[in-house]
């Protein structure tokens, strides 16, 4: 009698490789900071909207495919069917994607440039690019030694939201840096998720992702609290009269982490069962992220 493996069809592997859900992340910068520059200067500009959140996800799009070059290079991603270079067997073309990718949108973002006659979203952006660059390329690789959730909060908190806030209005604010907070734990949530069914890979290719270090168990105790935070700051700003009552509305993300956590908890060292935790982090991040923008607009 022979054995049969059931292997997920090429479909399947294809959407996984490319995971359409992970772009809301590049999209909630863009989405908070100008949701708080229409609510302190009452005005849009919908050109500059709508080409920064395209170019924000050509940015990840490269962020991507390059992190599949790079894991290839260090064999991480050998057992990962649905890495892009193991899909088509192609780097080079893998690579020239991701550099197709990143020139676009680094074009979207000199474009808007452009139209403010002012380099500080481009300043912005290539900073981003670069801490999305340490995080998985040479000689850097900083997500090896575990500081890629570090990384993560700042491209997509501070950085991601400050330069939408700049864009929409040529100026800084401290209610935007407030929210840039919430928006680079919530997505920082979502990289520290994605590490849970991967600790054993991680471990043999010497990755130390904070769940290597910690371990899964009291990676799944620190959850509630790493979520935690993410109400109880909006509620505490809200209290203290920094955030409008209605990003209250954010708290409609909370049947989603009661689900996160109850998950981890329970199979957080059965990586089969454990690997869609990452997806129940996008809908955290996803539902207290757009909420909280409509809160700043309602
Ligand atoms: C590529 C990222 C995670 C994947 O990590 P891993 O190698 O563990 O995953 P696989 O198992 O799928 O191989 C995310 C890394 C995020 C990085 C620290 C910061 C990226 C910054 C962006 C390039 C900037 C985006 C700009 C913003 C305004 C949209
Ligand atoms: O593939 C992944 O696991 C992730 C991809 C990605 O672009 C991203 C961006 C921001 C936070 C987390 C993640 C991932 O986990």
């Amino acid at each position: 009698m022979t054995t049969q493996t059931i292997q997920p069809s090429n479909y399947k592997l294809w959407l996984a490789a490319i995971k359409p859900p992970m772009y809301s992340v590049a999209i909630m910068p863009i989405w908070v900071g100008t949701a708080v520059a229409l609510y302190e200067h009452h005005s849009l500009n919908w050109s500059i909207f709508s080409t920064f959140i395209s170019s924000a996800i050509l940015i990840l799009a490269w962020e991507n495919l390059s992190n599949d070059v790079f894991d290839s290079d260090t064999g991480i991603d050998k057992k990962k069917h649905h890495s892009l270079v193991n899909l088509t067997g192609n780097k080079s073309l893998v690579f020239w994607a991701g550099n197709l990718c990143l020139a676009l949108g680094i074009l979207g973002i000199g474009a808007i440039c452009w139209w403010q006659r002012d380099l500080t979203v481009l300043g912005l952006i290539l900073l981003c690019c670069f801490l999305g660059y340490m995080y998985q390329g040479p000689p850097f690789r900083l997500g090896y030694q575990g500081l890629g959730e570090f990384l993560c909060f700042f491209a997509f908190g501070p950085l991601g939201v400050s330069a939408a806030y700049y864009s929409q209005t040529q100026s800084w604010s401290n209610l935007s840096l407030l929210a840039s907070v919430l928006v680079g734990i919530s997505t920082t949530l979502v990289l520290f998720c994605s590490h849970f069914h991967q600790v054993e890979d991680d471990l043999a290719a010497g990755k130390r992702s904070p769940l290597v270090r910690m371990g899964t168990h009291r990676g799944a105790q620190l959850l509630p609290w790493f979520c935690g935070s993410i109400f109880a700051i909006t509620g505490l700003l809200v209290a203290l009269g920094s955030f409008p009552v209605w990003t209250l509305l954010s708290f409609a993300g909370l049947p989603a982490t009661l689900k996160l956590c109850r998950h981890v908890a329970t199979y957080h060292d059965s990586p089969e069962e454990v690997s869609n935790c990452k997806f129940i982090a996008i809908a955290v991040h996803f539902w207290s992220g757009l909420l909280l923008g409509m809160g700043f607009i309602l």
